[in-house]
């Protein structure tokens, strides 16, 4: 029988790293095939086709790197004889490109984006077993129609909600609010709930020219009115709480709007969606009425993405607040 095809973009992170005696730090090293040997007895399982991106750490990979891994995953997917596209990733950046890949393709094919904590020099290199069970994850028959998936640590999660928890842990990555989709169990894929709301932004271009800015006591408009002025066109504001702001960073606001840059705002806090329950000045009514746009429960990083894609499809910030707010916040 004809194994299934999977295609593994590499573009580095700790999954292709070992430690470089000269410095006594990692860096990445390790080439497609060296990372493979070490998947043992995966031929068994699929017939794998490798692409070396790049050897970058996560935090060299910027937004237009992310686009043309973008390209790379839609051109091998809409082949024939492939069943799924594996991306391997630095852990620092894997849920923006993975986000960014949720959003911006539609495709019932499985994606899958891995990664490691530990490099291969430390005992322990998780990047063997993670992308195993991102391997049995592509394979498998209920990987279809879930959007892109991250899994590591044998845990299943989904772009739209995982996030990087933890500097150090294997299982760093977490769904917050929902806890993982599925695990893989021996070799096996197995769901345990489904994503209700799944979002498209459908371009295959990207405005990168968005700054994330975070709020904390005291703060004023020095950042944001920088950020406006050196020409950035949307800004994600991480706000206090249920979503507000010191009254010192209105104006900055208020200037941006005013200059038709879009403000997203979210909250510093790790979980709970933004919503505009206060009244008070810089509360979430009053930044509401100002023309913020609500990110529900994205961190910045991802609504910042989120962000840069809806302004590839318009300037219109009545269109670029119902992308964003879509399916979380009654039509205003
Ligand atoms: N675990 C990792 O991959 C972290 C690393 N700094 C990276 O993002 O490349």
């Amino acid at each position: 029988m004809n194994k299934p095809k999977v295609v593994v973009i590499f573009t580095g992170g700790t999954i292709s790293m070992t430690v470089d005696p000269r410095i006594g730090a990692a860096i990445p090293s390790l080439s497609s095939q060296e990372i493979l040997s070490l998947v043992t007895n995966i031929d068994k399982y699929a017939e794998i086709e490798t692409i070396n991106f790049s050897k970058l750490p996560g935090p060299h990979i910027d937004i237009q790197m992310m686009m043309e891994i973008r390209q790379l995953v839609v051109d091998n997917l809409n082949r024939d004889d492939v069943t799924g596209v594996i991306i391997t990733h630095g852990t620092d950046t894997l849920e923006e490109t993975a986000y960014l890949l949720d959003l911006s393709i539609n495709n019932s094919k499985p994606i899958v984006v891995v990664g490691a904590m530990r490099n291969s020099s430390e005992l322990g290199y998780d990047g063997p077993s993670n992308l195993a069970a991102a391997v049995c994850t592509v394979i498998s028959p209920q990987a279809a129609n879930k959007g892109v998936l991250v899994v590591l640590n044998n845990e299943v999660n989904a772009a739209s909600e995982v996030t990087k928890t933890n500097t150090l842990s294997l299982d760093t990555f977490k769904s917050l609010e929902f806890g993982p989709l599925g695990i893989v169990d021996n070799d096996e894929l197995i769901f345990h709930r489904e994503i209700i709301h799944r979002q498209h932004i459908l371009t295959d271009s990207i405005v990168p020219q968005v700054d994330l800015i975070k709020s904390g006591a005291g703060m004023d408009s020095r950042l944001i009115k920088y950020s406006v002025d050196s020409g950035a066109k949307g800004i994600v504001i991480e706000a206090m709480g249920r979503g507000n702001v010191p009254p010192t960073m209105l104006e900055g606001i208020q200037y941006a709007i005013e200059q038709q840059v879009a403000v997203v705002m979210v909250s510093r806090c790790p979980t709970g969606r933004v919503l505009d329950s206060y009244g008070y000045e810089g509360g979430g009514r009053h930044l509401r009425n100002l023309g913020v746009i609500l990110g529900g429960d994205l961190p910045g990083q991802k609504a910042r993405i989120k962000l840069m894609l809806a302004l590839s499809v318009t300037n219109e910030l009545q269109e670029i607040k119902d992308m964003i707010e879509y399916n979380q916040y009654r039509k205003q």
